[in-house]
């Protein structure tokens, strides 16, 4: 790795001790920042060269004691040296914070609370993990500290290069959990950055308390891509080793953090990205773009080509007068920029949108629109050619170069999960270049498809589920039941990072709590009566390098919510009847069709997990809301046609009509039930007529009523499947039950009393039929 300011300083070893030497070396050189990866100019984005903006607060001990009894009260304007040191102290003293300084100020954050206060960071963890490791890796007999705080200046994390330090650290309460903004220590680093939002040092006696005159502290903050602060890195070490140049690489280890940052933001809306570009240029009327990193223009439709006048390579910076970065940004933030050109030329709105440069490809792009403003809108700009960059007439750019792809540094993930769910659809890979056609905009891509419908709402969740298909976050899959989330769990499984490995689902509300926790965590042999003489190893450990889907994730035992916990903090657990921990390493997917909200209101929910498992929410539209009934009727029929091996019947107004006066409690499974009983009964006729469906869509006349009835609050458990049989069920709900019962009889008996089967041609997770089944008080064969 070498500096690329320009000092020729070379290194090969990249551990955080030899990055922090090979660092401060560089900046005693004389340089301002670190340019090499990893601290500075992540993937796709080059930091700027401009100052990193720091402040340096010190004050002697005689001029703290005189701030002290009021002397300098009124003298700020007078005294160069009070500058900057007395506003400060007097914010500190205007905000009530102690001078003294005592061992147990301020208020502390533990436990729970401090889970959740990192949870916030969870996207770029450990990385700002691993940079506290380099920060704190100083090269100090006396040792130093390097500590992470949130935007409220309580300390989250904390790392000691070890030394006769830690101990002091300790005593002025540089912990975990204790809060270090300015109202509760006054001036010091952690406080000060975050009240003034920039990279702060204070040395000795600058410190508002006096308790904290021995320390000398750097911080700078860091924002996230919307300008928001969300942390701030701090190095702390005895007043005596000050040394100002650990502030420089403070404050370049928080820009590595906030580019990081970024790059997660990039990420999602990457995931989001489509490809299609050909067919994008070509359907666009106006001026369209493709600008790949770091700012080369790669394509241009005719519109752009007419008006740019835009005959070879060239940059976005000379074609639009608009940097790389501006325009990544805009991509970003989803907001359009004003231009008026390279040399004050015509005005444009410019339009940015991330693209991929091939379909299901991972290398990105930015598609750019332009919209002309003003009267001088036709007016050309010129163009000039870049050095070294291809021309616009050269090899397309659809099969993106190892180096576009790695100055992105995106990991090739979206395009992997992708290919391998197509192959295991048996699907066969899309062409790169798939000319234009209507599938480029509405054909949801691979593995989505599985997930059939084109109502808005629909659409919109899968979307979402896209962007956050390829991160590490859990998601929380909150419908009702039949609508879906085992199979958009599993779509997220096969769009995500660890598609290769195994998705391994587990119905929360299936098993006893026992038998639940040794299900899920397995258990050791002889754990306890019926155990397995071999032990078993659990769904954990079946999920390893996964997804591990829990259904009804609200019916899970309080106790086992802890465990859980846990496992998802730093993947350790231990089986039923073992103290030997082991690690498992998972992404989750949690679902419930219950009001997870209400039941941490009510307590049976924990509040912290259900604040980890917060990544992603998604909510799949109950069936009764949704506009697409016609169109989702047709596209199961087509498939359950196709797994009967019959011809695909159509669906008269009549049958249309019933279906669209259901109030469907049981969502899609139920319209899939009722539709494979439909086939069933119309014995192969070209169009299903009412007579083929069952008696409570087909006899029953609409009631006119049902279509105006508001729909009821979703998240509850539809009566007609959770409610026991009682007296007062509606009577609606009845003949649904009589029919999923007879249903799951006839299942069994076609296949024989076996259950897998059964359920496969019911189209529900065995679990379900069990479930099912016990509730309709039918006997299934045990499950072996
Ligand atoms: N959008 C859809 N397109 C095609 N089939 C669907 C769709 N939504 C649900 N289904 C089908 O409906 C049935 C129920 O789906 P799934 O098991 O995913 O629902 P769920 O919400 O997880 O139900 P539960 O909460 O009861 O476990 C499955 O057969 C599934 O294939």
């Amino acid at each position: 790795m070498t500096c690329q300011a320009g000092c020729g300083h070379r290194t090969l070893k990249v551990g955080p001790g030899a990055l922090w030497a090979s660092w401060m070396r560089c900046v005693r050189l004389g340089q301002k920042h670190w340019a090499g990866p990893p601290l500075l100019s992540p993937p796709g984005f080059h930091q700027d060269s401009r100052s990193l903006g720091t402040l340096t607060l010190s004050a002697s001990p005689l001029l703290w004691e005189q701030f002290l009894v009021g002397a300098l009260d009124g003298e700020a304007g007078l005294r160069p040296e009070l500058r900057s040191i007395l506003p400060r102290w007097q914010r500190s003293r205007s905000l009530g914070a102690p001078s003294t300084g005592q061992p147990d100020e301020g208020p502390s954050v533990g436990g729970l609370a401090l889970v959740e206060r990192r949870a916030r960071l969870e996207p770029v963890w450990d990385e700002l993990g691993g940079m506290l490791e380099m920060l704190s890796a100083a090269p100090l007999p006396s040792g130093r500290v390097a500590l992470l705080a949130d935007r409220e200046g309580v300390i989250l994390a904390m790392r000691s290069s070890g030394g006769d330090f830690t101990h002091h650290a300790d005593y002025v309460r540089l912990v975990e959990g204790a809060c270090w903004d300015e109202a509760s220590r006054g001036t010091n680093a952690i406080g000060t950055a975050l009240a003034e939002s920039s990279a702060v040092a204070v040395v000795g006696p600058a410190h508002y308390a006096q308790r904290h005159h021995g320390l000398v502290c750097y911080a700078a903050p860091v924002h996230d891509p919307f300008g928001a602060l969300v942390a701030v890195l701090d190095v702390t070490g005895p007043a005596g080793a000050a040394d100002p140049l650990v502030l420089v690489a403070v404050a370049s280890v928080a820009h590595a953090a906030e580019a990081r940052l970024r790059e997660v933001a990039w990420a999602r809306v990457a995931a989001a990205a489509r490809g299609g570009l050909e067919s994008r240029l070509s359907r666009e009327d106006g001026p369209v773009l493709v600008v790949e990193p770091m700012g080369r223009v790669s394509r241009v439709n005719a519109a752009a080509r007419a008006l740019l006048g835009a005959q070879g390579p060239m940059s976005v910076e000379s074609a639009l007068g608009v940097s790389w970065r501006a325009l990544t940004d805009a991509a970003l933030r989803g907001v359009a920029l004003e231009t008026r050109g390279p040399a004050q030329g015509p005005a444009w709105r410019v339009h940015s949108e991330a693209v991929r440069t091939a379909e299901g490809g991972s290398a990105l792009a930015v598609l750019v629109r332009l919209e002309p403003l003003g009267a001088r809108a036709g007016h050309a700009a010129r163009l000039e050619p870049v050095a070294g960059a291809e021309s616009l007439d050269a090899a397309p750019s659809a099969a993106p170069t190892p180096a576009s792809s790695s100055s992105w540094g995106m990991p090739p993930r979206p395009e992997a999960p992708a290919r391998a769910a197509q192959e295991r659809s048996g699907g066969a890979p899309r062409s790169p270049t798939r000319g234009p056609g209507p599938a480029d905009t509405v054909a949801p891509p691979e593995p989505w498809a599985a997930l059939k419908g084109d109502d808005p709402r629909h659409r919109a969740t899968l979307r979402e589920a896209e962007r956050f298909a390829p991160t590490s976050l859990p998601v929380l899959l909150l419908s009702e039941t039949g609508t879906g989330k085992e199979l958009l769990a599993r779509a997220l499984h096969a769009a995500s990072a660890v598609a290769t490995g195994p998705f391994v689902a587990v119905n929360c509300g299936a098993l006893s709590p026992a038998l639940l926790e040794s299900e899920l965590f397995g258990h050791a042999p002889g754990a306890f009566t019926g155990a397995r003489v071999g032990g078993a190893e659990g769904k954990l450990a079946a999920a390893d390098g996964g997804t591990l889907f829990l259904d009804e994730l609200v019916e899970m035992p309080p106790a086992l919510q802890v465990l859980l916990l846990r496992v998802l903090e730093d993947g350790s657990y231990s089986r039923v009847g073992e103290s030997r921990m082991r690690r498992t390493r998972f992404r989750l997917v949690g679902a419930t069709c219950r009001d997870l909200d209400a039941a941490v209101r009510a307590g049976t929910f924990r509040s912290d997990l259900y604040f980890r498992l917060q990544g992603a929410v998604l909510r799949l539209p109950p069936l009764r809301e949704r506009t697409d009934l016609p169109e989702l009727a047709q596209a199961l029929l087509a498939r359950l046609a196709e797994e009967e091996g019959v011809a695909t019947p159509g669906l008269s107004a009549a049958v249309l009509a019933r279906l669209a006066a259901h109030r469907w409690p049981g969502n899609v499974r139920e319209l899939k039930t009722v539709l494979r009983l439909a086939l069933v009964r119309a014995g192969g006729a070209p169009v299903l007529e009412v007579e083929a469906l069952p008696p409570i869509l087909g006899s029953v006349p609409v009631p006119a009523v049902a279509q105006a009835e508001p729909a009821p609050t979703p998240l509850v458990t539809p009566p007609a499947l959770s409610a026991p049989r009682e007296p007062g069920m509606s009577a609606a709900a009845r003949p649904l039950r009589e029919l999923e019962a007879r249903a799951i009889q006839e299942a069994l008996a076609l296949s024989g009393g076996n259950v897998a089967q059964a359920a496969r041609h019911l189209g529900i997770a065995r679990s379900t039929l069990y479930r099912m089944a016990e509730r309709f008080g039918i006997t299934l064969p045990s499950r072996g």
